[in-house]
């Protein structure tokens, strides 16, 4: 999990459920192909891209939740290696990308939220909020969402976000990177490196 890491000063962090569409969006991002699959779970181990620039490293992290032929076991210690992996490299992550299916996440965050259980999701982004890794939900699929801005909201209201959804538009962006379109997270993440005073380093991404 942790061997194949180039020695990079920074990192992008891709993380999210299987069969998001993680690896397209990583194909789209850096114009080289990826496995994708239809079936969940194709990514296992870390894919690491380093050749935008020799100081930077864009990893895609194995996908949580559902995976065919992956045992409750597996997948657990996949979650763990996931959370492992950002914290130990926190300080090299310029900005984590959380992808999520915007036609099926409100479903799973609520068919996964109860008195002792909080959704991967929800729990990632707030994860990610206290190892204080500048953050991006990427609302991917939204080909196939009809009711776009009450579809977002009420991402916000899960995540905790007070709508309307357009306040946010540095944390939530919605794209197809299937078609290519990810203008929102390509200004999503440049602003979170303006903000941190890392404006060298958008020129190495985009
Ligand atoms: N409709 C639609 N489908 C998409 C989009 N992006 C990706 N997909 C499809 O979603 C499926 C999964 O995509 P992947 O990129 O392999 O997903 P992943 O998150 O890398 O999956 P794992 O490696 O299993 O974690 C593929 O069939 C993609 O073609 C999109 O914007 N719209
Ligand atoms: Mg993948």
């Amino acid at each position: 999990m942790f061997e194949s890491r180039p020695d990079r000063e920074y990192e992008i962090f891709l993380l999210g459920r299987s069969n998001v569409g993680k690896s397209t969006l990583m194909a789209e991002l850096t114009g080289h192909a990826v496995e994708t699959g239809q079936r969940p779970g194709v990514t296992q181990a870390p894919n690491h891209f380093d050749w935008t620039h020799p100081s930077m490293v864009l990893t895609d992290l194995p996908g949580f939740g559902f995976m065919a032929g992956v045992s409750e076991a597996d997948r657990e210690r996949i979650k763990t290696d996931v959370i492992q992996y950002v914290e130990r490299y926190a300080d090299h992550g310029l900005v984590a990308v959380l992808v999520v299916d915007g036609k099926a996440v409100i479903d799973i965050i609520d068919r996964h939220t109860g008195p002792d259980e909080v959704a991967h999701v929800v729990e990632l982004f707030a994860f990610l909020q206290d190892v204080g890794i500048p953050t991006v939900v990427a609302v991917n699929k939204m080909d196939k969402v009809d009711d776009r801005d009450e579809r977002l909201n009420e991402l916000c209201d899960r995540l905790g976000l007070p709508g309307p959804w357009q306040q946010w538009q540095d944390t939530i962006a919605p794209i197809t990177a299937k078609r290519g379109s990810i203008d929102a997270l390509e200004s999503a993440v440049r602003e979170h490196l303006h903000e941190a005073g890392r404006d060298d380093v958008i020129g190495l991404l985009f």
